[in-house]
């Protein structure tokens, strides 16, 4: 018999660069610089598919949307969310909660949690309840407290709405 409930864990990094948008969770926030990648660097929504994809085990964001694919330049990371979880739903599951941290020595995100959030539900087909964002610094040691870049973490709960044999 198949469990009616599975988790998922997702981790990412990307370093900051010049002349980019500071994007978290498909929000843009106010900041001298950018993540660096090959999408919008969106490190919050990379780390939460990587959970989402690890719950159902399906393998992991780069396995999905390569960075090799000239389609997803620049892509708005939340598009990666919103295939996951269509991507999930297909498979018979649907989010539970989410539970993430951004690792970031500045700048402060606790001005844009709330932000964050509501567009996570949104996208995520689950109340703001259900969606969890913290935020830490390293207290100015390693390569988050260099101001190098930006590390996320995210924990999920999945749950099965309907059987699924494949
Ligand atoms: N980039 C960050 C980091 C932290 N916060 C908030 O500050 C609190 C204290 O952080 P410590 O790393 O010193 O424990 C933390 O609990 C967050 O609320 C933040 O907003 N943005
Ligand atoms: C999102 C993808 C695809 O554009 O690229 P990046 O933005 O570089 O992000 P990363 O977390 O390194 O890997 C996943 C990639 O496949």
């Amino acid at each position: 018999m198949k469990l009616n409930y599975r988790i998922g864990q997702g981790f990412d990094v990307h370093a900051f660069g010049e002349n980019r948008k500071l994007i978290l969770g498909g929000i843009e926030i106010p900041y001298d610089r950018g993540l660096v990648g090959h999408s919008d660097a969106d490190v919050l929504t990379h780390a939460l598919c990587d959970a989402l994809l690890g719950a159902a085990g399906l393998n992991d964001i780069g396995f999905h949307y390569p960075d090799t694919d000239p389609q997803y330049k620049n892509a708005d990371s939340t598009l990666f969310l919103s295939l996951t979880v269509g991507q999930l739903k297909r498979m018979g599951w649907a989010v539970g909660n989410v539970d993430i941290t951004v690792i970031a020595q500045e700048p402060k995100i606790a001005p844009h949690i709330a932000r964050i959030k509501s567009n996570l539900a949104r996208i995520l087909f689950v109340s703001e309840n259900e969606v969890s964002v913290k935020a830490t610094t390293t207290e100015w040691l390693g390569y988050v407290g260099r101001k190098e870049g930006i590390a996320a973490q995210a924990i999920t709960m999945i749950a099965r709405i309907h059987p699924y044999d494949g």
